[in-house]
């Protein structure tokens, strides 16, 4: 791909967007753009063709969406099905008609049916009932996703999308209401354990994590999923749908624990069993992706520690997603 390609990175600013921006960058991409929602609302259709008018990309990367964790997901389902197909059914279409020829779209290891075999395979899409908790958002990924194959059957244009696993790294949402398990453990054990520094304690304060700790989670460090949406980019693949892993899970007690370890929090941790467990297991087969030449390579203990020193050294202004 021509390294002044014009870009458009739908969702720029997030914590994939911005990993995928800083990525392109690296390889000497010279043409890239970006819009925060504040200047282009993705739910506003004439706002879009506007742009895609106006702009003309030839290639554009689907990292905007309504994101959130469990609880968000649970909370706000009109929000996770309305937002998400608008925002994706506005892009997709408007790539279409603007004749944009590679476009990549991101869905989510939850649009898998909550008790398939594991590991997931990308063929067991729509063969059972959704993990009710993120059933909403799962849908609207999976409207994407057959728009996108939709668009490849009938059109033979590179529209593709990638199903990454639970993602976390710089610039992740730190808000405790909406975020992430990762995240939302960092800053608990962190604001815990200074807690008990503060009081002169050598105990930190207790932490209270949500459900039974049994549940499993495979983690992809943000880098590393936008190294594979690189990848993607600049080599023709053969299908339309692609997991994107490390194809390693743990529970999340395990994960508790880490992390716990890699803050130096010494108090309890405490399980609150009112708060679910979502989706018991939701490991990813990556063969097809391996199979393609792309490998995850950065382990989770490494990636929670550059994490938790990019959270240390953002603490005035690390994202609080509100809903
Ligand atoms: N985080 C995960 O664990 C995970 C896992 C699998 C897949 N994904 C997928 O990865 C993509 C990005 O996720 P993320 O974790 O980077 O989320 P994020 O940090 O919340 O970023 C979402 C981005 O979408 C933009 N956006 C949201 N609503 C918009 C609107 N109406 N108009 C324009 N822009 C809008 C936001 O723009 P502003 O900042 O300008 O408001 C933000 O930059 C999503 O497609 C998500 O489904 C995430
Ligand atoms: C990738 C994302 O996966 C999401 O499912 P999912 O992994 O359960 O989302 P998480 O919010 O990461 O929760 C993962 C597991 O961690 C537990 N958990 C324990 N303590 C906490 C905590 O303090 N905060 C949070 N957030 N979880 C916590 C939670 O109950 C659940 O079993 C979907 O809802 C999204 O739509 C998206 O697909």
């Amino acid at each position: 791909m021509e390294k002044n390609t014009k870009i458009y990175i739908a969702g720029h600013r997030g914590m994939v967007g911005s990993a995928i921006w800083r990525a392109l960058e690296a390889k000497g991409y010279t043409n890239l753009i970006g819009k925060t929602s504040a200047e282009l609302d993705l739910k506003n259709q004439v706002a879009v063709s506007d742009f895609f008018e106006t702009e003309k990309p030839e290639v554009v990367i689907d990292a905007a969406a309504r994101v959130g964790g469990i609880l968000a997901n649970n909370d706000y389902p009109y929000q996770f099905l309305m937002e998400n197909m608008q925002i994706q059914n506005n892009l997709i279409d408007y790539s279409l008609k603007a004749d944009v020829q590679k476009f990549i779209f991101l869905g989510s290891s939850c649009i898998y049916p909550k008790l398939a075999p594991q590991p997931l395979k990308e063929e067991y899409l729509l063969t059972g009932p959704l993990e009710t908790t993120n059933e909403w958002y799962a849908i609207a990924k999976i409207t994407g996703v057959k728009a996108c194959e939709a668009i490849r059957k009938q059109f033979g244009k590179d529209y593709i999308s990638l199903m990454p696993t639970n993602l976390y790294g710089t610039y992740d949402n730190f808000d405790l209401n909406t975020s992430h398990v990762l995240p939302a453990m960092i800053r608990k054990f962190h604001e815990a354990k200074v807690a008990g520094e503060m009081k002169g304690s050598t105990c930190s304060e207790p932490v209270e994590l949500w459900g039974s700790g049994t549940p499993m989670r495979e983690f992809l460090f943000v880098e590393d999923l936008a190294d594979a949406v690189v990848f993607a980019l600049e080599n023709q693949f053969q299908d339309n749908l692609y997991n994107v892993g490390t194809g390693v899970d743990l529970t999340i007690k395990d994960l508790a624990e880490l992390i716990q370890k890699t803050v130096g929090h010494t108090g309890e941790i405490i399980w609150d069993s009112s708060k679910p467990d979502g989706t018991p297991r939701k490991l990813m087969d990556v063969s097809k992706m391996t199979d393609a030449g792309w490998k995850a390579k950065v382990g989770l203990e490494e990636g929670i520690k550059r994490t938790y020193q990019w959270f240390l050294e953002n603490q005035e202004t690390f994202k609080q997603v509100k809903i």
